[in-house]
């Protein structure tokens, strides 16, 4: 079993780092964008999904990142806070920036995802926006990569890691990586190349360990060298997910297991990567092994890809604690 060593004495238990925005899910399933007749509206974006994730498990959340000053950007404030999230470090930016908007299919796979992010407020959060004491205030700082894809966001991310690297706060890396998001495959390893070597624990899909790989080992397929490769520098720990087929997680002492997935009927598959993260970090804040918290991640990513959006289908702690006991009984 592993232990993740943090600080204890903080206000917060996580802050999370990256875009919060509006999602709009078809109030059909199983309807092709062009023949939906409308749209349900949702807080979403990954950073916001990891942050009620992890709140609404009980844990005490934070959060940096930027809306803009118009009617989405206060609808996504009021939700958070409605959340019990400390938004201390969410910015608004009134240059003309707008809130990320993304518009979905309800399909257990071949789901089209539309987001609008031109001009995306998170991304002019600035390096002199973020608080060292903010950091400081929080056990673990969750990154989600998007958020390096810009100038300015990748300034105030990358000064946010070295914050929490100074004040003995834990780093996550969710590699979140949107192929949209950047220039070249090439800027986004070299960028998540640094930003992975400042992270205690980093979260990423094959894609996005081949994304990251571009440069070092383009081509590499093989998940106990990319492991190998990232546990170095400050990471501890690298955690591969596979969807359906589970996760598999390396430790640097050599010591590595896998875990399945908790099986459901599907009703989107988007929302699996937050709550998995969420339901991770809600466990080691807790002061939970590693291994439980992998499990955790996963039953709260099977619950959320049953559930009808990404935000309101996080599960609570009993709800959590419900779902393994039923399944377990049923095995
Ligand atoms: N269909 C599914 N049924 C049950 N659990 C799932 C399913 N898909 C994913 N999961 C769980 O969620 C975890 C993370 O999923 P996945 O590997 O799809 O992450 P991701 O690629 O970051 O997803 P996304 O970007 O769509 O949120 C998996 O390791 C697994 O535990
Ligand atoms: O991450 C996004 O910006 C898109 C979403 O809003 C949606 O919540 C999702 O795809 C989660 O991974």
């Amino acid at each position: 079993m592993t232990k993740i060593a943090l600080q204890q004495d903080r206000p917060l238990d996580a802050i999370v780092l990256g875009r919060a925005g509006v999602d709009l899910y078809a109030r059909e399933s199983n309807t092709d964008m062009a023949d939906i007749s409308g749209f349900n509206k949702f807080v979403g974006g990954s950073a916001a999904n990891i942050a009620v994730a992890i709140s609404k498990l009980g844990a005490k959340a934070g959060f940096i990142g930027c809306v803009a000053d118009d009617a989405f950007g206060g609808y996504v404030r009021s939700y958070m806070s409605g959340q019990g999230i400390n938004l201390d470090g969410m910015m608004t930016d009134a240059s003309g920036s707008r809130t990320s908007v993304a518009f979905t299919e309800m399909k257990p796979s071949d789901c089209t995802v539309l987001i609008y992010r031109n001009k995306a407020s998170d991304l002019t959060i600035k390096p002199e926006q973020v608080d060292p004491e903010y950091i400081a205030s929080a056990k673990v700082l969750v990154v989600t990569g998007t958020a390096l894809s810009e100038s300015p966001s990748r300034e105030a991310t990358l000064i946010a890691m070295e914050h929490a690297r100074r004040s003995n706060t834990a780093v996550v890396l969710d590699v979140d990586y949107r192929p949209y998001s950047w220039r070249t495959d090439v800027d986004a390893s070299i960028y998540y190349g640094i930003a992975a070597g400042l992270s205690d624990i980093v979260i990423g899909n094959r894609e996005e360990f081949d994304m990251m790989e571009t440069v070092l080992a383009p081509g590499n397929k093989d998940d106990d060298a990319t492991a190998e490769r990232f546990l170095r520098a400050n990471t501890q720990v690298v955690v591969i997910k596979a969807g359906e087929l589970g996760s598999k997680v390396y430790c640097r002492d050599g010591h590595k297991f896998q875990q399945g997935i908790f099986r459901v009927d599907v009703q989107k598959p988007f929302g699996s990567g937050d709550s998995f993260a969420g339901g991770l970090i809600w466990t080691l804040v807790n002061g939970g092994e590693l291994e439980e918290g992998v499990k955790y991640g996963s039953a709260a990513a099977a619950i959320n890809v049953s559930g009808k959006s990404c935000t309101e289908a996080m599960p609570t702690q009993e709800q959590l604690f419900d779902f393994i006991e039923t399944r377990e009984q049923s095995l």
